[in-house]
């Protein structure tokens, strides 16, 4: 379990005080929460603080029983790679390896051997309908073939936690109907955080929070929480 408290980010921006995220608690369930709002109401600013990526001001994230602010920055990179996975709109695939070695690169930094990282890779494409593409690079891929790359790599090392941020922004409506359906099988026994400006993708989660001026506003329960 994912749990936030009093999740807290100001910034300084010259003489200014932004408050990014005041005060945030939530303890995020199995499967997916959507998190909508504006623009500027702080969604990224959660997203890099649930990771990880950036340290709250106040407040605190909890994984289990483990405070993830708490950590070093080397051992917070460890919780990343071991107990999460991301799928963001920008979060390019190595343009250099290829699509099995994308998906086998998180398996490298774990230390898996390598025939168990091909065959591991190569089952993932499976599983995202891209077998047949394991030797191409990115740039020889669509649009939304490397974001099933990306999913594919997200889930190499089987992360109980998996974030999304748009993640299927600038793709066409097909890709975009593969990619969501994916996901959501991915986040069906995770914990799926996933961040969006897209009300019809947020619909298929179980529940949505909505966030107004770095304040959970709202909490819409749309299918019961397992
Ligand atoms: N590094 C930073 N330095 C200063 N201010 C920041 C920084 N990052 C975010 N902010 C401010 O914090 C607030 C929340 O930003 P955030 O990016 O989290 O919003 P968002 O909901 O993700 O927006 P969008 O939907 O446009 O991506 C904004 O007012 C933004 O200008």
């Amino acid at each position: 379990m994912l749990r936030a408290e009093n999740l807290t980010k100001r910034y300084r921006q010259g003489e200014k005080e932004v408050v990014a995220l005041a005060g945030f608690t939530y303890a995020f369930p199995l499967g997916a929460t959507a998190v909508v709002g504006p623009s500027g109401s702080g969604k990224t600013t959660l997203l890099n603080l649930l990771a990880g990526f950036d340290l709250p001001t106040e407040g605190g994230v909890f994984l289990e029983e483990t405070p993830l602010h708490r950590l070093p920055e080397d051992a917070r990179a460890e919780v990343r790679l071991k107990r999460m996975g991301f799928v963001f709109q920008q979060w390019n695939l190595i343009p250099t390896l290829t699509a099995w070695e994308n998906v086998a690169f998180p398996l490298l930094l774990a230390g898996i051997p390598p025939k168990t990282r091909r065959e591991r890779a190569l089952e993932l494409l499976e599983r995202v309908g891209l077998e047949a593409r394991a030797s191409h690079l990115p740039s020889r891929l669509s649009g939304g073939e490397q974001q099933r790359v990306a999913l594919a790599r997200a889930l190499a090392l089987d992360p109980p936690i998996l974030f999304a941020d748009e993640p299927t922004g600038n793709l066409d409506a097909e890709s975009r109907e593969q990619v969501a359906s994916l996901l959501f099988e991915a986040g069906r026994e995770r914990t799926l955080i996933l961040v969006t400006h897209d009300l019809e993708l947020a619909a298929r989660a179980e529940r949505i929070l909505h966030l107004k001026g770095g304040r959970l506003a709202r909490e819409e329960l749309l299918r019961p929480t397992r």
